[in-house]
């Protein structure tokens, strides 16, 4: 964390970057409240990064954030930007910064939006901080993202409903859900759902070995309980050919009839639930505290009930897993003698 030359913060952009996650609204709305209190104006330039490269920008006042504490998606819009990642655009971005005296840029997006936000430091000399707002809770340095609470929740909702069907013809399931390359959806959303088995970048090693696992957690489950529901929750991007290629080797390799189901995009959609609205609230509003304290390159953090300060580069550099001892415990439960 660098601390900045002490000045008057007169006016900061904001913007939301990468996949949106339910709750970015309230930390817009946050943010903008908090920094008109202390007499800030507010820009918001809309679709991530692109925004700040075509200079397309919104006056954020009180009326404008009204009403959306409680909203999904994001009302300035979110996008990747493969321009951002050049010199040429981040230089475009910086000039546009500049010409309109903007003191400090605030990101609300997940770690890519972060690594991008480090390398922009080379080309705009204003404060910089981040406020980490992804489904896929995957940015060491806060304990939570804005957005991963509701996720799981959808998820776990739209997966209590396929156990009923699945218990009503005790059949065998496997759902694939979000997370890129982190497990924490899979974990948190496996447990929730007490799902008979849960394929997580944490446990998996490779498709021979898993099926193997499956197959005989299915025997053993079948010798307990009798024919039964059985659900297999899994991480995208991690068993080769998803979920759908899954179901056709527990075929092949054991005539084990599975069901394949993608949950997709409804993890991403939806109003936020209590605890991000909080969370994003409270994020928000420690931006600018973090700013008014002439603090720079940093990204706001959670640590039980405070927020703190993380340098951006670190978060960015580390990677967080998720907790192996709960995944154990999981595992325990499921494997009775
Ligand atoms: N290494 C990088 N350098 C510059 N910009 C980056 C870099 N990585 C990501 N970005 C910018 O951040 C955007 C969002 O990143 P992405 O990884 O897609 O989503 P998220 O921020 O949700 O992880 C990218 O489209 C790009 O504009
Ligand atoms: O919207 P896209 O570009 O298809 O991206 C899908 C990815 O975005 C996410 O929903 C959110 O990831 P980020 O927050 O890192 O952008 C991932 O879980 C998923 O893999």
């Amino acid at each position: 964390m660098t601390a900045s030359q002490a000045k008057t913060i007169k006016k900061i952009a904001l913007l939301t970057s990468g996949g949106d996650a339910p709750g970015m609204n309230a930390a817009i709305r946050s943010t903008t409240l908090y920094a008109l209190h202390h007499g800030i104006e507010v820009i918001g330039f809309r679709h991530g990064y692109n925004g700040l490269i075509n200079n397309e920008f919104i006056r954020l006042d009180e009326p404008s954030v009204r009403e959306i504490v409680g909203r999904g998606g994001t009302i300035l819009k979110s996008a990747r930007c493969e321009e951002f990642k050049t010199c040429e655009g981040m230089k475009q971005a910086a000039k546009n910064l500049s010409a309109q005296n903007i003191d400090a840029l605030i990101v609300i997006g997940g770690d890519g939006s972060f690594a991008g936000l480090v390398k922009f430091k080379q080309f705009y000399s204003g404060q910089t901080i981040g406020i980490p707002g992804t489904i896929d809770n995957d940015i060491d340095g806060t304990d939570h993202t804005i957005g991963f609470a509701t996720a799981v929740d959808t998820a776990v909702n739209a997966i209590d409903k396929i156990r009923d069907t699945a218990d009503a013809f005790e059949r065998i399931f496997v759902v694939e859900v979000m997370g890129r390359k982190s497990g924490f959806l899979a974990l948190n959303v496996g447990v929730a759902c007490a799902a008979e088995h849960i394929i997580t970048f944490e446990n998996f090693s490779n498709p021979g070995i898993e099926l193997q696992h499956i197959a005989t957690k299915v025997e053993r489950i079948k010798k307990h309980r009798g024919k039964c529901s059985h659900l297999i929750v899994s991480a995208e991007n991690l068993y080769p050919g998803g979920a759908n290629k899954l179901a056709s080797d527990l075929a092949d390799y054991a005539a084990i009839e599975c069901i394949p189901c993608i949950l997709g995009y409804i993890q991403r959609g939806g109003d936020p639930v209590a605890k991000d609205r909080i969370l994003a609230t409270h994020m928000g509003a420690h931006a600018i505290q973090e700013l008014l304290a002439g603090n720079s390159d940093i990204m706001i953090g959670i640590e039980g009930q405070f927020c703190k300060p993380i340098a951006l580069s670190e978060s960015v550099e580390h990677h967080k897993g998720v907790n192996q001892n709960l995944l154990d415990i999981q595992e325990s439960l499921q494997d009775l003698r």
